[in-house]
């Protein structure tokens, strides 16, 4: 049986294979030495598996990372990075210093004042692992350049959504009334209760557009002011928004039927300008607008326009395309516009709450965790992560075995990926498992630093192809995955036997009481623990050569950690695998390429 699935972007065909969970060895496999348990790294989870996945490539054991803190953060938040690093607060740096400084620093925190460019990203030479914003929109951050980069974007999304919500609600109120402009004109001495005559918002149809957080807490508090609320959000579900009773709708519908509209959508290429000349052709004459979201979903120039003509009758905005505004901006100077420097995230409670957020989420980037409220990773939960952990280890030493097998390490074009278990396709994430056998592909033939962030990037950009495919196994799933198969195809192999009777190398592994296990080469079953170096030879099988390599080996003080035989007949070829835990000079592994028997053999670090 065979169909297809989406798994991550990634074609996948599931096939189920009816073996047993726990096929007996074909060919002969045995394990002659007792794994060197002292040598085996027991690590906690984040030190082990993970924190090579999004960080620490160059935080060494012991050193402390440093963290730029660019723009204001609450006191409990700085608290708690200097826990954990070296703290460095630096406001108001042009961006040559951030450029400057970037270099020397691990993280970066920012809120929407500083813009996080391609050129911060080229300029930290591959330091900077973490960019933290303190807050919500990540429109100032470069994210396909922080994903190039392997850097993890994490952001702070929900400690100041009651704040953004309160302001939108306050600038609505305010704009209603005229009290930014009543206030103005009685400072300067004038009473003028005519002129100030507002308008009631009981009744009123308000639409939100952008139906998430801060737009839903918006819609609950208009409600509570009488306001008849509608919401558009393409991507917002209906029950959701019926269980405070708003009813979604078109965009058309929204701008036509609003008496106020509140703009709450992300700035993104599909919601810059949003609200242009043709949405506000199709605008009641006299809505009101307010824009807490960010300036860029309002083509400003025709909102100059669109109040001139009346059509809006007023605006309140806290945000601006471009920030600080000019000193003549229109809208700022508008008679019709209610202004407020980028408040939204502004209360003392919302910035100590994005503080802890964002330091909380940046020091688990740190340590390796994958945090929760990462922009441009994958998420995988915790759970997942936790099962998963010896088999990320597996994978990576798959994919960096195989590749070593390359003739020439280049030239890896089209992988293969088979994951064998008895649990159901759509119970194992793959992503990570992905992510691993990419950066152990393609770190030992690059400089480039892989981990969860940007191995789809790095691969696709070396134009190399990883297809997934799932086996289903029959029997018990308890353990997430009985073996992983890596197939690299189209190349050729600097050990012969490393070759599938396909054609391919193809090397699989699996997970034996948390230590990750080679078990096949070509069509060699091995059994071997992936730990230190391997030396894999194919010899004519015969009595006495395990001892003969052996002494070999012992006479250098090589230690050997295990050895494995896998035949395909007796008295044919066999390949024998054997751990080392260091690698052997080359007089040494010229001596056992000069034994008889020895047809071909080949190192290779794990
Ligand atoms: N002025 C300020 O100080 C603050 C501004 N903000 C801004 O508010 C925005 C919203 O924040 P949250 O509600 O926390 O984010 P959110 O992610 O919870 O909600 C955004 C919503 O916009 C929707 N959306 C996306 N494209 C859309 C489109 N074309 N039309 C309609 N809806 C669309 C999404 O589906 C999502 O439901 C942020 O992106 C940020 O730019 C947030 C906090 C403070
Ligand atoms: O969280 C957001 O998206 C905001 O716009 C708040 O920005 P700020 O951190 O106050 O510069």
């Amino acid at each position: 049986m065979s169909h297809s699935v989406k798994n991550g972007g990634v074609r996948c065909c599931i096939q189920r294979h009816l073996l047993p969970v726990h096929p007996p060895p074909s060919s002969l496999s045995r394990r002659l030495l007792p794994p060197a348990s002292a040598t085996r790294l027991r690590l906690p989870l984040r030190r082990r598996g993970l924190l090579v996945v999004v960080a620490a490539q160059h935080v060494g054991v012991g050193a402390k990372p440093t963290v730029l803190v660019a723009e204001k953060l609450g006191e409990a938040g700085l608290e708690l990075l200097k826990e954990f690093a070296n703290v460095d607060c630096s406001y108001n740096l042009c961006p040559e210093e951030l450029c400057t400084k970037i270099s020397l620093c691990d993280a970066l925190i920012v809120r929407s004042g500083t813009k996080v460019g391609r050129e911060v990203f080229e300029s930290s030479g591959g330091r900077l692992r973490v960019v933290g914003r303190a807050g919500v929109g990540i429109d100032n951050v470069d994210l396909a350049a922080a994903t190039e980069h392997g850097c993890l974007v994490v952001n702070a999304p929900t400690a100041n959504t009651v704040a953004a919500a309160e302001h939108g609600i306050a600038l609505l109120t305010a704009m209603a009334r005229n009290i930014a402009q009543a206030d103005a004109s009685l400072k300067v001495g004038k009473w003028q209760r005519s002129k100030y005559v507002g308008v009631s918002v009981v009744g009123k149809t308000l639409a939100v557009l952008g139906f998430g957080k801060v737009g839903s807490e918006v819609a609950r508090r208009a409600k509570g002011l009488g306001m008849h609320v509608i919401a558009h959000d393409p991507y917002a579900a209906a029950d959701r928004a019926r269980a405070i009773g708003v009813e979604l709708v078109t965009f058309d519908e929204a701008i036509s039927a609003a008496d106020f509209i509140s703009l709450h959508m992300p700035l993104t290429p599909s919601t810059s300008k949003i609200l242009n000349d043709e949405a506000f052709a199709k605008m009641k004459k006299g809505v009101r607008i307010v824009n807490v979201a960010r300036g860029g979903v309002i083509d400003e120039e025709a909102l100059v326009r669109a109040l001139d003509s009346g059509i809006v009758a007023q605006a309140a905005l806290d945000v601006f395309t471009e920030e600080p505004p000019s000193a003549d901006n229109k809208l700022v100077l508008h008679e019709k516009v209610t202004v407020t420097p980028h408040l939204g995230a502004s209360t003392m409670e919302a910035q100590e709450g994005v503080a802890i957020e964002i330091a909380e989420a940046v020091v688990g980037a740190l340590k390796g965790e994958l945090a929760a409220t990462a922009v441009n990773a994958p998420m995988v939960p915790a759970e997942v992560l936790s099962e998963l952990a010896p088999f990320v280890v597996l994978a990576e030493k798959l994919g960096r075995l195989a590749v070593q097998l390359v003739a020439g390490g280049s030239g890896v074009k089209s992988v293969k990926v088979t994951y064998a278990s008895a649990r159901a396709p759509d119970d194992l994430d793959t992503r990570l498992l992905r992510a691993m056998i990419t950066k152990g592909l393609i770190e030992p033939i690059s400089s480039v630093f892989v981990n969860l962030v940007n191995a789809d990037f790095t691969a696709k950009q070396r134009g190399v192809r990883i297809t997934e495919e799932r086996v289903v196994l029959d029997g018990s799933p308890e353990s997430p995955l009985e073996f992983i198969q890596v197939q690299i195809a189209n190349v050729e192999s600097r050990f012969a036997s490393a070759m599938s009777e396909t054609g391919e190398i193809r090397v699989e592994g699996r997970v034996e009481d948390g230590i990750p296990h080679l078990t096949k080469v070509g069509s060699f079953q091995v059994d071997v623990s992936l730990e230190g170096s391997l030396i894999l030879c194919r010899q004519v099988d015969q009595p006495g050569m395990i001892g003969t390599v052996g002494s070999i080996l012992g006479e250098q003080n090589v230690n050997v950690s295990f050895m494995s035989v896998g035949r395909i007949a007796p008295r044919k070829h066999a390949v024998m695998a054997i751990g080392v835990d260091e690698g052997p000079s080359k007089e040494t592994l010229k001596k056992i390429g000069e034994i008889p028997a020895i047809e071909e053999f080949v190192f290779l670090k794990l």
